[in-house]
């Protein structure tokens, strides 16, 4: 199972300020990391530093020993992304947005359908299977986006403010799903605005400014 370091990373967009500075931090496999801070405080940047989609300004990003190149070798690595604006195809239903997903992956089509549709059920969505992304409510895109990234089944998973259009219940219900991740083996990470949420998890990192302090380890 992957081991994902951050090690003395600062990163800043083009030639504008940094928005991450010294930032270091380990994700274990079987752990949920929540990483906290306020709106602006740079938990996407650090979620898509490890997805492998910004390369940092000084240190570097690890998983098992291998600094990361980008993002296609944090594909390889079976680094998920489950993106803050969902990423879904809207023109395409709840169901082959998984299918497509499972299938660039490698997985047999007869092998894709059965976990598209063991996932959508465990999001409660099994009745929006067939309807198009774009004709489902935020909560429910929300959830689609989470299935995709869960029925990936990675190695490492990044979660960003994926709880944010959910009710309490299904708030519960995806933190749960994310904790069988982790028990599975992988590496979790999870932004969050939510306190609550963030109580629930192992260990947290808090970012403040663009500097991270470690809540629990
Ligand atoms: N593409 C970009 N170009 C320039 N600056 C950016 C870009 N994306 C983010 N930033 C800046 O980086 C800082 C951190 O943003 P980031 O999105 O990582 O914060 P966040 O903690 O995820 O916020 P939120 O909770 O609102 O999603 C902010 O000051 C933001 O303006």
């Amino acid at each position: 199972m992957q081991m994902l370091t951050v090690d003395e990373m600062s990163i800043s967009y083009g030639d504008g300020p940094v928005v991450l500075r010294d930032v270091s931090v380990t994700v274990r496999p079987g752990r949920v990391l929540a990483v906290t801070g306020a709106s602006g405080a740079g938990k996407t940047t650090l979620l898509h530093a490890m997805a492998g989609l910004l390369r940092p300004r000084d240190g570097v990003v690890s998983v098992d020993g291998q600094p990361l190149r980008d993002r296609d070798h944090a594909v390889e690595h079976r680094i998920v992304l489950i993106p803050q604006d969902n990423g879904l195809a809207p023109i395409l239903t709840a169901a082959e947005n998984l299918q497509v997903a499972l299938v660039a992956d490698g997985v047999a089509a007869p092998q894709a359908r059965r976990q598209t549709a063991t996932t959508l059920d465990h999001l409660g969505l099994a009745t929006q299977a067939d309807q198009l992304v774009e004709e489902l409510s935020g909560g429910q895109q929300q959830r689609t986006a989470i299935a995709r990234g869960l029925a990936l089944r990675g190695g490492v998973l990044l979660a960003d403010e994926v709880t944010s259009e959910l009710d309490a219940g299904n708030r519960q219900r995806v933190l749960d799903l994310l904790h069988d991740e982790a028990r599975r083996g992988a590496a979790v990470v999870f932004a969050t605005h939510d306190p609550e949420v963030a109580a629930a998890c192992e260990a947290e990192l808090h970012l403040v400014e663009g500097r991270a302090e470690v809540v629990r380890d």
